[in-house]
């Protein structure tokens, strides 16, 4: 599937402004309970807070929220229905599991199946890169665990990124170390945050970067001490 141009943004629903903090505590008082719409599919969660115009979509696709067709489809969906919600403004995608945000695409999509299925499980693939990228809406990744290959794709994909400091939580396109190439929108979504030359070494040597390395190399907006964004 090729890909046609991507409008991005551009709606009065950004802000002036870049943005730096995110709220993702509980509700501050229980009035504000009344204006928080939530919607729950198996494997993502969204609470949609109307008086703040953000939504938090947390995945809960244990073992590791791995990008299969179902989790792809799913994602589309809610984030579709949040992109019709005029009251909806910025999203923060998220992981409700420990340690994990996403262990990128699902390795059992890709193993002995129907070229009809390969075919559907690709087109979801990028419908997700479409519909996040090219999203009027401010788009946030609260990385707070391991986000290796198409994990870190997502993230990318935003429009802003937040990680949790954790030796143990590793981010990058890391597809040479696996044996596979990473495609090349990846790829070029990769150097639009860092640049051709940090990418190159990057996708040359299948790095993992530690949220520390990489705010050196430009990839975040912020980055939080808390193991647990
Ligand atoms: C269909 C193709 C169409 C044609 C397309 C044409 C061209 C495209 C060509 C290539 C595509 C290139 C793009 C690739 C992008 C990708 O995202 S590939 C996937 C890369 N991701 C990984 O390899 C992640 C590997 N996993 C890990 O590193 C670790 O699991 C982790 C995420 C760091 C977590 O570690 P932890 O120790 O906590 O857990 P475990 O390792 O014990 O795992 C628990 C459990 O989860 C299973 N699992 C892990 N990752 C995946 C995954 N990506 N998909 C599915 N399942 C996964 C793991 O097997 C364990 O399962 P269990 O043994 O049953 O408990």
């Amino acid at each position: 599937m090729g890909f046609g141009t991507v409008s991005r943004g551009g709606s009065s629903r950004w802000p002036d402004q870049r943005l730096c903090t995110v709220e993702m505590g509980p509700p501050c008082h229980t009035s504000c309970l009344s204006r928080r719409k939530s919607s729950s599919s198996p494997k993502i969660k969204v609470d949609l807070d109307s008086s703040t115009g953000i939504a938090v979509m947390k995945f809960q696709s244990p073992p590791v929220n791995s990008l299969s067709l179902d989790f792809l489809t799913e994602f589309c969906i809610s984030l579709e229905k949040l992109e019709m919600d005029r009251s909806c403004r910025g999203v923060v995608v998220t992981s409700a599991l420990p340690k994990i945000f996403s262990a990128g695409l699902d390795i059992m999509e890709m193993y002995g199946k129907s070229p009809e299925r390969c075919g559907e499980f690709w087109k979801a693939v990028q419908e997700m890169w479409l519909k996040l990228y090219g999203s009027n809406m401010v788009t946030i990744a609260a990385i707070n665990g391991s986000s290796p290959a198409g994990g870190c794709l997502m993230a990318l994909t935003c429009d802003y990124r937040i990680m949790a400091e954790n030796p143990r939580y590793g981010i990058g396109l890391n597809e040479t170390q696996l044996g596979i190439v990473a495609p090349f929108w990846f790829k070029d979504t990769m150097v639009n945050t860092v640049g051709h030359r940090t990418t190159e070494l990057a996708l040359e040597l299948g790095l993992l970067y530690s949220a520390p390395d990489a705010l050196r190399l430009a990839w975040w907006t912020s980055w939080c001490r808390r193991t647990r964004c």
